[in-house]
């Protein structure tokens, strides 16, 4: 579950009145995430989001992510529109910590995508790529290829704990990515979390996504490896072509790939498994036995490393 931050009637009153809305009708927390805490309002004015920010978001990137979101609602890439406060600013805040409120969505995200949903998903994130486009502010990936080593110098003993000699394996990818990684391909606003958790379908099509608040600029080609990743492996652990080349089609629908992005989406996708695996790495071993949010499994990520290591990963 992901309310850590209990929100009283007073607090309530103050936040809405500093973003100009009337009294709730309705206010609850929302069991899932992991990061912020969330609660889904509605007052006479609609359906709001309320976010209060927790961890790993630093509060002066904030205005990246709400501009962001702001100017794809521009173009109308169905993202949620941040609600304006009565002093024209985006944030409110709550014992110290920021707060925001963006329109409510509707859709719902699949916990086990088909075919279907990963070409939509391709669909969706080409849309977002295009959107995108001229965005006036920049935020470099700092979870990008570049950092990974010194990502991983802090947890090498955590990664034998979780099975010996994976150390040096992890250490043999880390060489071979950064002897391998493309560094010429179409950059731009990527969304870089486009995970089925964050993607909404309404009657089976891609509907609107969430959670931009690991958006950066890099290759486009990574966020479509990502999403690779994200939605076309089995549970068995295999890849699956067939998803794959939907999520490809899907995307190359409305955004073509050029031959250099198209040839690198293996070491891309290899590249973005270490991402994950590292991060998921990290919060393992800071997680203590029992906390509220159950960290993600990094063996899940090891296992696609592997996949990766054994060139299994064919986009015709
Ligand atoms: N704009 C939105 N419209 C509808 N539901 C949303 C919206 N934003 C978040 N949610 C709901 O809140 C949940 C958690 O949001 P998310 O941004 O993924 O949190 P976290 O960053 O903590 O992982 C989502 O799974 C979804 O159910
Ligand atoms: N998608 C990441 C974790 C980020 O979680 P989210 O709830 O903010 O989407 C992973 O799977 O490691």
């Amino acid at each position: 579950m992901a309310v850590y931050t209990d929100i009283s009637d007073e607090d309530l009153a103050r936040l809405l009145a500093g973003f100009g809305l009337s009294e709730p009708l309705a206010f609850k927390g929302i069991a899932e995430g992991i990061q912020n805490s969330n609660f889904l309002l509605e007052t006479a004015e609609g359906r709001f989001i309320l976010t209060v920010y927790e961890r790993d978001v630093r509060a002066e990137e904030l205005p990246y992510f709400l501009g962001l979101l702001t100017w794809l609602a521009d173009q109308g890439f169905p993202s949620a529109r941040p609600v304006a406060g009565k002093d024209g600013g985006y944030l409110q805040s709550i014992d110290g910590k920021p707060v925001a409120l963006v329109e409510f969505l509707p859709g719902l995200s699949v916990r086990r995508p088909t075919v279907a949903h990963c070409r939509e998903a391709g669909v969706g994130l080409a849309w977002l790529h295009q959107a995108g486009l001229g965005y006036g502010e920049r935020r470099a990936n700092d979870l990008g290829q570049a950092s990974w080593a010194g990502l991983f110098a802090g947890h090498a003993a955590d990664a034998e704990a979780l099975k010996p000699g994976l150390a040096a394996t992890i250490e043999a990818d880390l060489a071979h990515l950064a002897a391998h990684w493309p560094g010429d391909l179409p950059g731009g606003v990527i969304h870089a979390d486009f995970f089925p958790d964050n993607v909404f379908f309404r009657e089976g099509r891609f509907a609107a996504a969430i959670d931009f608040y690991f958006a950066c600029d890099d290759a486009l080609a990574y966020d479509l490896a990502i999403c690779l990743n994200a939605w076309c492996f089995e549970s068995d652990g295999s890849f699956n072509v067939t998803a794959a080349a939907a999520m490809i089609a899907g995307y190359e629908s409305r955004r073509p790939l050029s031959p250099a992005e198209r040839a690198a989406l293996p070491i891309l996708a290899h590249g973005a498994a270490m991402r994950f695996f590292l991060t998921r790495l990290a919060d393992w071993g800071a997680t203590p036995a029992g906390a509220l949010v159950r960290p993600k499994d990094p063996m899940e990520y090891e296992r696609k490393l592997a996949v990766h290591r054994a060139g299994l990963v064919v986009v015709a």
